[in-house]
């Protein structure tokens, strides 16, 4: 099948980023959410982020301009139902994903493939709930879309080749990698990266470091790009917290115990970047850490 038009449920920090990728690789991308303040966030960022493309010399001009007249936006999911591909980048909450595809399902043409971007809940179990779980795929981006490589691919028990195939045309077509993952919980790339960002917050929790030396340590010491409480807070302490609820219901094992510290910040409302404070505070010049 070939895929031109693309429905993005959820314009925040996932969403903004897949629309800008699949508008600038030539998709007429549609982008819904639950309120236009989100929507108009998601438009604004993208502009900001295809401009620091333009100054940087990766991108024209025009392609950026380009790439803004392909965004549409709605708050109408039924309007998504035509669409050739639904990528929902909603919430990392199965409720709210389940509702969504529930909700879309009346409005739908029979070859829309849907997709999810989630970082953990199982394929198989979303794609049960719809008319097509042959047709229905994991679709995993990383954070910051614009610049990651990669893209994880997630089977469900059904989904068929034809649709699998379908995917990774438009992976190409974007000029990114996939890699497949088994659907087992939070896939490859969380399996291995939330349980270490989960195990700074237990070195913080229990004081062997502070915030300030565990991303010192990581990013000096291993090379990483971010330290892990850095990173935490770039990604969303809820979705954090959420993967590794996932993780530790799925796999029934207490190495995947989500430390307390963790629990604490997101019913605090401290997210991270996205709430102006994790830990870290963004709201100053620079961010200073919480603990
Ligand atoms: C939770 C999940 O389910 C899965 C996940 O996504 S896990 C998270 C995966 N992501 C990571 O691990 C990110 C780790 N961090 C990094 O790689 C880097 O810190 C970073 C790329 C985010 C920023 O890099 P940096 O060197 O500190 O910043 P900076 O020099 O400003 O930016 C580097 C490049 O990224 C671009 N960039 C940074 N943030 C961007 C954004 N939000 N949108 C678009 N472009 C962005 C910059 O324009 C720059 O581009 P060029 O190299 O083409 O000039
Ligand atoms: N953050 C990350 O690093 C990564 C996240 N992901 C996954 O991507 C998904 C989105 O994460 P992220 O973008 O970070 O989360 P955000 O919190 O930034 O954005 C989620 C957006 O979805 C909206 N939303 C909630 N319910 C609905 C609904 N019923 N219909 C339409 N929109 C809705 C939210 O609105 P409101 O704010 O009003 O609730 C919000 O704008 C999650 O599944 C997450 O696990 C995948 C890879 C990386």
């Amino acid at each position: 099948m070939d895929i031109k038009t693309v429905g993005i449920v959820g314009a925040g920090q996932m969403g903004n980023g897949i629309a800008h990728v699949f508008a600038l690789a030539g998709f007429d991308v549609l982008l819904n959410d639950i309120t236009q303040g989100a929507l108009d966030n998601a438009v604004g960022l993208i502009d900001r982020n295809l401009e620091r493309q333009v100054a940087r010399g990766k991108i024209t001009e025009d392609e950026r301009k380009a790439a803004l007249g392909r965004i549409r936006t709605t708050l109408k999911l039924a309007d998504l139902g035509q669409t050739d591909l639904v990528i929902e980048a909603a919430t990392e909450r199965e409720t709210v994903k389940q509702a969504i595809f529930e909700d879309l399902l009346p409005h739908l043409k029979p070859t829309t493939i849907l997709t999810s971007n989630t970082s953990s809940i199982s394929i198989t179990r979303l794609a049960s709930r719809t008319d097509r779980p042959e047709k229905f795929m994991g679709f995993h981006f990383m954070n910051p879309v614009p610049v990651m490589q990669l893209v994880e691919l997630i089977r469900g028990i059904a989904t068929d080749d034809p649709t699998y195939k379908a995917l990774l045309k438009v992976v190409e077509k974007l000029g990114k990698t996939a890699a497949s993952a088994e659907d087992f919980p939070a896939f490859i790339v969380n399996r291995i990266l939330m349980p270490m960002i989960n195990e700074a917050v237990y070195t913080l929790y229990e004081g062997v470091g502070s915030v300030k030396s565990i991303d010192e340590s990581l990013k000096l010491g291993a090379n990483h790009p971010m330290g892990p409480l850095e990173l935490a807070d770039f990604i969303g302490l809820d979705t954090c917290l959420a993967i590794m609820n996932v993780l530790h219901d799925g796999l029934a094992d207490t190495k995947y115990r989500p430390c307390p510290l963790l629990t604490k910040y997101v019913e605090a409302g401290w997210l991270g970047r996205k709430t102006q404070r994790g830990f870290y505070d963004y709201r100053g010049e620079v961010p200073v850490p919480t603990r």
